[in-house]
């Protein structure tokens, strides 16, 4: 059973079609990374997994259920981190978590959860309205991990974290999916989702536009890593014979040699030190995943009026 799948799943705002015939599936189980530039039907897509607002068309499975007609089963079942989500200033972030094991009558250990969220018990005891955006994002995700949820959905979790915060939230979600729950989280920043997830989704402008690994990805994207040798003099050799190099360019006392292999960057050194000259220094440079993400989310096409609101 999947732990998320989405069928022609489509959402209309007046001329804006925020999501467009999206055909997802998320394994029970992976962490899979939702990407995509601001504005390009994130949030839109988990707000309809939640059932917080309605499809246009298509339809959508949360963890084997139903998103419309088995609402309240998917929110009993799931943990979600949503976008903007507001604590009570004047309750501490452990009353947040009690409260939150009450209603679900999980009777877990508040300290358990805060724990594994990394809020220590001091600041677990004070009022929220003084948290620093971290702790609240802490206490967000503890309320969202109550009752062992299958699945994660997380809307931007690392959304204004300082990079130490960032790095933090990636060990917490890494621990988690650990013990087996899926994660779904969204991101505008590739970074926060390359380190951790088994797949990501690309959406740009309310489509799909690729769905792969992380290797995948890097795959496609690999025009193919450089190196750069600054060199003594340049020697006499056709470097584009050995095995793995698909270029090699010679600009003033710079040779940058173009490889597809890894292997191909010792050959190279060899072959030019063999031919004569020394080599002084070396840089590289691997191909760029954020190359690849901004090529698939680049379009100047103008999607026409964004102010439609939904009644
Ligand atoms: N209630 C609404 N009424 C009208 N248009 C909307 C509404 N909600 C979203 N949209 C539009 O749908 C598109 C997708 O928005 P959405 O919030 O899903 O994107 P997102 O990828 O989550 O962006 P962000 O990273 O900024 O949160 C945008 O053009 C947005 O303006």
């Amino acid at each position: 059973m999947a732990a998320i799948q989405t069928n022609g799943l489509t959402k209309q705002f007046g001329e804006v079609v925020a999501v467009s015939n999206l055909d997802l599936t998320v394994e029970e189980g992976e962490i899979f990374g939702f990407l995509g530039p601001n504005g390009s039907g994130k949030s839109t897509t988990i707000n309809m997994l939640m059932d917080y607002i309605r499809p246009t068309t298509g339809s959508a499975n949360v963890l084997g259920y139903d998103a419309q007609e088995d609402t309240q089963t998917i929110h009993e079942q799931i943990g979600i981190l949503p976008d903007a989500f507001d604590l009570y200033g004047r309750l501490s972030g452990r009353k947040h978590i009690q409260f939150a094991i009450d209603s679900k009558k999980t009777g877990e250990d508040a300290d358990d959860i805060l724990e594994r969220v990394g809020l220590s018990q001091e600041d677990a005891d004070r009022p929220a309205g003084d948290y620093s955006k971290g702790m609240r994002q802490r206490v967000t995700l503890g309320m969202a991990l109550v009752g062992d949820p299958d699945l994660l959905i997380l809307d931007e979790p690392s959304s204004g974290l300082d990079p130490h915060g960032v790095r933090e939230m990636r060990e917490i979600i890494r621990a988690e999916a650990d013990r087996g729950t899926a994660v779904f989280f969204s991101s505008h920043i590739l970074d926060q989702v390359e380190a951790i997830c088994d797949r990501v989704a690309i959406m740009n402008q309310g489509e799909l536009v690729t769905v792969d690994t992380i290797e995948g990805l890097r795959e496609t994207s690999d025009t193919g890593s450089t190196m750069e040798l600054s060199v003594n003099i340049i020697p006499d050799v056709d470097l584009t014979t050995i095995a793995g190099v698909t270029d090699a360019t010679v600009d003033g006392s710079k040779i940058t040699v173009t490889y597809t292999e890894p292997s191909a960057k010792a050959k190279v050194i060899n072959a030019v030190e063999e031919a004569g000259a020394t080599v002084t220094d070396i840089a590289t440079k691997e191909s760029s995943l954020e190359d690849l993400f901004t090529a698939y989310t680049t379009d100047s096409d103008d999607r026409g009026v964004e102010s439609e609101v939904e009644a």
